[in-house]
């Protein structure tokens, strides 16, 4: 239809791109036509956000490895999780508000909850967001803060027409922002993220409901690995990575290399098991204070007799594990750093442990690492395990039994253990 538009407005095929684009801001068909029948090529470029009527989403591309993500987003950049629910793009004029869907739909009456919570907690007359719709219940265990995500499927519930309160409070939702399209009057399509964001954090008042989407800002691409393995363990399924460039523009309707996505499944290239010794532990930290925290863990270096850290792990354990785990641990706690344990300054723990444990930890990628010490030569960097996740206790094996420094560099070579 938008290229129809194009021979017929305009006379000429060139002004298909330019048609779609101005299409992503101004959704509303009938309007686009009349405007282009009136001006021509000239409306083009012309169209603004407008409350009521829906921008198309901008969508975030895909990469194929992690360290992808620091080439196409070079330094500093955002983080932010990734939440599995439905896109919504909430539209307030006053008392009134609509939310639409990714197809823009008009979703307003499954969401009456949402509807309300926004007329109290969006501080703003006239706004316009762009955000996650996802099945939540707040803080349902006692030790947990941050709640509990549910699945997408289970969303899915609160999709009819009918009995749509009953379902409201079956299955409890919270949206989580993060962009904010629109201010009383001005489009911020234009804007930066890292402006938009400042915006949207002055406008969102934080309920239960209403959320902000909870991100980092760094370069350091190791902290996105450790808010990654955070996120899945919260039963996420990825990150959105976010450039924080001046350019960074809100790119409606498009699939920009300004938003990369990181999920679990694009991590999963190799699937093996490593058998580890704790040599250390950090609590856990932020949000997750009072949660287990994470195990620094080695390999052995036949050579040197030594072990040599190799990964940070913090996801995969249940609370059974945790406890036994802590109970374990708590007959080796020493002072210092282990005589026959090497560890980077940068990576001391809250906690030494003295190597006596060894634990079974599935991980997907060996990469050079300046944060580990295995098989660390000269150049100072070691190797080190990505996206590790603990899957038991290995009682039946001793300190001198584990993943070995030969191992690992079979394995990174693609020689196999
Ligand atoms: N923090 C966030 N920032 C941007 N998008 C987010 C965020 N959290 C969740 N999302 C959602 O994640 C979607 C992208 O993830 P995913 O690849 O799983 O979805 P998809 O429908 O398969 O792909 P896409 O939406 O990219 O076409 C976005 O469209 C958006 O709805």
């Amino acid at each position: 239809m938008l290229e129809a538009f194009s021979i017929a407005f305009t006379g000429d095929e060139k002004y298909v791109v330019k048609i779609k684009e101005s299409y992503s801001v101004c959704t509303d068909i009938g309007e686009l036509a009349e405007s282009l029948a009136e001006h021509g090529p000239k409306a083009l470029g012309r169209f603004s956000i407008k409350l009521g009527r829906p921008v198309r989403s901008m969508l975030a591309q895909r990469v194929e490895t992690f360290e992808e993500l620091e080439e196409r987003i070079p330094g500093k950049k955002a983080a932010e999780e990734k939440y599995d629910g439905e896109r919504v793009q909430i539209h307030k004029n006053g008392e009134e508000v609509k939310a639409f869907s990714r197809r823009l739909e008009d979703i307003t009456a499954q969401y009456p909850d949402v509807v309300e919570a926004v007329r109290k907690g969006i501080l703003a007359e006239k706004i316009v967001l762009d955000g996650e719709i996802v099945a939540y219940v707040e803080g349902r265990k006692a030790d947990d803060s941050t709640g509990e995500f549910y699945s997408f499927q289970r969303l899915m519930k609160r999709r009819r027409k009918y009995e749509v309160q009953k379902y409201a409070e079956i299955c409890p939702v919270a949206v989580f922002f993060f962009d904010i399209l629109y201010l009383e009057g001005n489009s911020l399509l234009k804007k930066s993220y890292p402006e938009r964001r400042a915006i949207l954090e002055k406008y969102v008042k934080e309920s239960e409901i209403l959320r902000l989407a909870r991100r980092i800002v760094t370069d350091n691409l190791e902290e996105i690995e450790d808010f990654f393995n955070e996120a899945l363990e919260k039963k996420l399924e990825g990150i959105i990575i976010k450039s924080m460039d001046r350019n960074s523009i809100y790119e409606a309707g498009k699939r920009s290399w300004l938003w990369l996505k990181w999920k679990e499944e694009y991590a999963s290239g190799m699937r093996e098991t490593f058998d580890l010794a704790i040599v250390g532990k950090y609590y856990g930290r932020g949000k997750r204070k009072g949660s287990f925290g994470s195990l620094l863990c080695a390999i052995l270096n036949e050579e040197e007799q030594r072990f040599e850290t190799f990964t940070k792990v913090g996801t995969g354990f249940t609370e059974e594990d945790a406890k036994e785990i802590d109970s374990l641990l708590s007959e080796h706690i020493i002072s210092e750093v282990p005589k026959n344990v090497l560890i980077k300054s940068r990576m001391l723990p809250d906690i030494f442990v003295e190597p006596s444990l060894v634990i079974e930890v599935l991980g997907s990628e060996i990469t050079e690492s300046p944060s580990h010490t295995a098989g660390q030569g000269k150049g100072n960097t070691g190797l080190a395990l990505r996206f590790p996740r603990f899957l038991r206790i290995r009682h039946d094996k001793g300190l001198y039994d584990i993943t070995t420094l030969t191992e690992v560099r079979n394995l990174k070579e693609g020689r196999g253990i």
